[in-house]
Order: structure tokens, then sequence, then C-alpha cells
């Protein structure tokens, strides 16, 4: 492709992102790719970098789009970023726009030449633009994000901006991480031992993994190194009945089967039946052979009142905001507002208090977020913790002893992980022991209630 052609090709694909939304940007994007077999993957590699660039800019390239009273529009963005940030001299864009090539832009009028001129040489940050436009967050949510991190919030709100590492997940029931290590520098994927989880690799990101056999032999998966450790300290264990509660396309519930070594009962639920499909062949790939699939009506499906009080291990990986994954869906961040969070928020709760069922006496409820804010993380335990004498939070660093090497990342009861702290997304853990019988279930009545007809 010409650097003209690639510049047309991401016009066209940020505005398919755009016709899209809510679809992810990256599930719009690998059908777009399909379409395009044509492209190759260096070209493949700069039209994503335009595309994924622009959307890691959206507030920063909108605040100079309207500086200059430029109309908005995916043209004018793919064009602002290649100058603010690519680095791209007007002369070289111009050159390229008007160069005639038939797979290129079409060529700019005099009010596109005139606006390219004046932004070209300047920062895509500048002194003038808001907190929440350089740092690119909705202005509602900066509070919360400040009250979450304090001082941190800036540090961590850049640290969002950028792109992710590729981690990988070694699969225990297939290869050890050394093993899996040495298959993928085989097949020319470099990679180094993860921070905090015995089972991460990091890789270098240029070469996808899932083309690799080491991949397709189930030796890896693609997991962040947060989300590992979610897995890690829900403490699943050989021979344990466990419960992924909202295992969605099953990301932990193979983290989970492998930490069970294939015995046991693993039951993988979600509300999205296709969603949970989709695990289906990843678990197949992973060897795995003790998970079943459940999906559930609601939270409060019957299922959960017939097996109340039976799971060693219920892990909520509750549906939240996903602020802690910016980095990997830059465009998250702008589709949603506080009518969704306060819907969500209710949501948690349901979930906590109905899945808390499942635990039996001893068991234990882990509560993950792959978000940065207190009212979905601390705030939606604590709640939980105020009516229910029967389970008390586990303290972090026994916890983190039972699976990891090393000290654990932070001190209190609670895991928060965050980008700029920790290298990986940002999640929440917190984990629930409940007491030995006994102490009744305040909500028994209520549960007697909705299976009557
Ligand atoms: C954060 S995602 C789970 C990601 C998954 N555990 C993984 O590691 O790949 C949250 C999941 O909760 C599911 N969910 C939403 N509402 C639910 C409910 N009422 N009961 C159970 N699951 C629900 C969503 O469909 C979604 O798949």
């Amino acid at each position: 492709m010409t650097p003209a052609a690639r510049l047309q090709a991401a016009i066209t694909l940020l505005e398919a992102i755009g016709e899209a939304a809510p679809k992810p940007a990256d599930r719009v994007a690998s059908a777009w790719f399909k379409q395009r077999r044509y492209i190759g993957s260096k070209d493949r590699r700069a039209v994503s970098e335009l595309v994924w660039g622009c959307l890691r800019a959206q507030a920063r390239l909108g605040w100079w789009l309207e500086r200059l009273y430029v109309p908005d529009g995916a043209r004018a963005r793919v064009l602002a970023f290649a100058l603010l940030e690519q680095g791209t001299s007007a002369e070289e864009l111009l050159r390229l726009l008007d160069g005639g090539d038939r797979y290129g832009p079409p060529s700019s009028d005099a009010a596109e030449a005139d606006w390219i001129a004046r932004l070209a040489g300047q920062p895509l940050e500048h002194a003038e633009q808001p907190p929440s436009v350089a740092l690119e967050v909705p202005e509602w949510l900066l509070p919360r994000f400040e009250a979450a991190l304090g001082p941190q919030a800036e540090a961590e709100l850049r640290a969002m901006r950028a792109p992710a590492e590729v981690d990988l997940r070694v699969n225990r029931l297939k290869a050890t991480r050394e093993a899996a290590r040495n298959a993928l520098a085989e097949e020319g994927i470099s990679t180094w031992p993860g921070q905090w989880s015995p089972l991460a690799l990091r890789a270098d990101g240029r070469r996808p993994v899932a083309a690799t056999r080491a991949f397709r032999d189930g030796f890896v998966e693609v997991q962040d190194e947060g989300s590992q450790l979610v897995a890690l300290l829900t403490g699943a264990r050989p021979g344990m009945r466990v419960c992924d509660f909202c295992a969605g396309a099953g990301g932990k519930t193979l983290a989970l089967a492998g930490e069970m070594d294939n015995r046991g009962q693993l039951v993988a639920c979600d509300v999205l039946e296709k969603r949970l499909e989709r695990s289906a062949l990843r678990l197949r790939r992973s060897g795995v052979h003790n998970a079943t699939r459940r999906p559930l009506s609601s939270e409060r499906d019957p299922w959960v009142k017939r097996h109340k009080g039976s799971f060693d291990r219920v892990l909520v990986d509750a549906p939240c905001s996903g602020s802690g994954t910016w980095r990997r869906n830059p465009e998250a961040r702008w589709r949603f507002d506080e009518t969704g969070l306060d819907e969500l928020l209710a949501l948690q709760a349901s979930i906590l208090e109905s899945a808390a069922r499942l635990v039996r006496p001893g068991g234990r409820l882990t509560y993950a977020t792959c978000s940065l804010l207190r009212e979905e993380n601390e705030e939606q335990v604590e709640r939980f913790i105020a009516t229910r004498e029967d389970f008390r939070l586990l303290p972090l660093a026994e916890l983190w002893d039972d699976s990891m090497e090393g000290a654990p990342p932070c001190e209190g009861p609670m895991l928060r992980l965050t980008p700029a702290q920790h290298g990986t997304d940002g999640f929440f853990v917190a984990v629930l022991e409940r007491a030995a019988p006994n102490v009744s279930e305040p909500d028994e009545a209520e549960s007697r209630e909705e299976e009557k007809p």
C-alpha cells in the first residue's frame, strides 16, 4: 500500500467504527480487515496504528479541530493525528493528498490546506486543554478517578492513554512457562516472564500470537496479567466445585480450569448464551474436560437457588464500566454515562448478593471488576459485608502467598491493580469467606418467594 492508500484505509476504518458504535472497535476492525485480505500485515499494522492513535486521542483531536473551526469527521481526525502525533509535515501531507493516488484520499480543498498548514508542528497535548481533554476522560468521570486514585489519578490516566502490552497466560494443563516460552521462541515470538503471575509471559506484540502453533495447541492464551491474578486469587484447586458466575467468553474460566488440573467441577455461567458459547472452542483448545456451561436467565435464575451452598469457590467477575481497560478499548471511555454507571452499580450489587448463595459454608466468594472506580469496587464489597455477617474479607497477603511468589503489590485486604503502578490493566479483587453454618442467609425468605410459580 502507498502511504496515501494507508491514510484512506484508516479514514474508512475509523468511519466504520463510528458507524458501528457501540460495537467494540476491535471487533469492527477485525471484520473490516477480514473483508480485505489483500491488506498485508505491515499495512495492516500501519493502518491500525493510525486508527487506534485517533481513538486514543479522541478528546485532544476534537479540541484541536474545534479550535480551528474544522468540521469534525474521520478524515479530519486522521489527518490531524498524522500532523500532531506522527510528525508528518503540512507539505508531506498535502503531497499525499494531492498526489493523484487512485487509492488515496480525494485531494484537499483550499480550506483544508489552510487548517493543515496551521495545525502542523503543534503538540497533540496543549497547555490550554482542560484536564479532562488532556487526560482523555469524560468530564463527569474525572472527579471519580481522583476520588479513587488520589494524587496518582493523573499518572494513571496518562498511562491509560498508551497501548497495552500483549500478555499471555501459560496453560498449566499443557505446558510449563519455560516450555511455552521455548515453543513461542521457535516460532519467532520473543517473550519474557511477567512480573506478578507465575503463569505470565509478556510478548513483544509485533507478531500475532494467535497465528502460532503454540497458541493453536493450547499452550498459551492471551490474557492481561491482572486478569490472571484475579483467577489465581480465587484459589480454585483440584477436586473443588467452582462457579465462574460471570464467565463471558471464558477468559477466567480457562485459568480456573488450569488451577484445578481438570479435576473437580467447574461451572461457567452467564446471561449471554452466545458469549458463553464462544468459550467452548477455547476450552477445547486448552484441553479442559471438567467445565460445563450454564446460561442464566438473570442472576436470580432458579438454578442459583437449586445449587445454593454447594460451591467451594464462586468467582463474580462482574459486568462493570471497564474503566481499567481503556488501554485496550480506548473508545469505551466515551460510551457510557452516569445513568449507565448507576444501572451497573445496582446490577453488581444484585449479582453479588445472588452469587453469594452458591457459596458453601467455609467456601469463598471472589468479587472482581476491571474498573478503577471505588463505587464499583471497595464500596460494593463494603456494602455487601455490612449486610452479611456470614461473610468476612480474607487478607490479600495470605491469598497471595498461596498462589504467587514475592510480596503482594499492595497493602490492605483488597487488591487494586493499575496500569502505571503495576503495568497491568486496572483490576480490583476482594475475596470473602463464608462462615461455617448456623448463621442464616438474610435473603432466604426472599429466595423462597421467588420459587413460587
Ligand atoms: C467482565 S465480563 C466477564 C469476563 C470474563 N469473566 C472473562 O474473563 O473473559 C462480565 C460478564 O458478566 C455477564 N453478566 C451481565 N449480567 C449478568 C448477570 N445478571 N448475571 C450473570 N452474568 C452477567 C456479562 O454478559 C459479561 O459476560
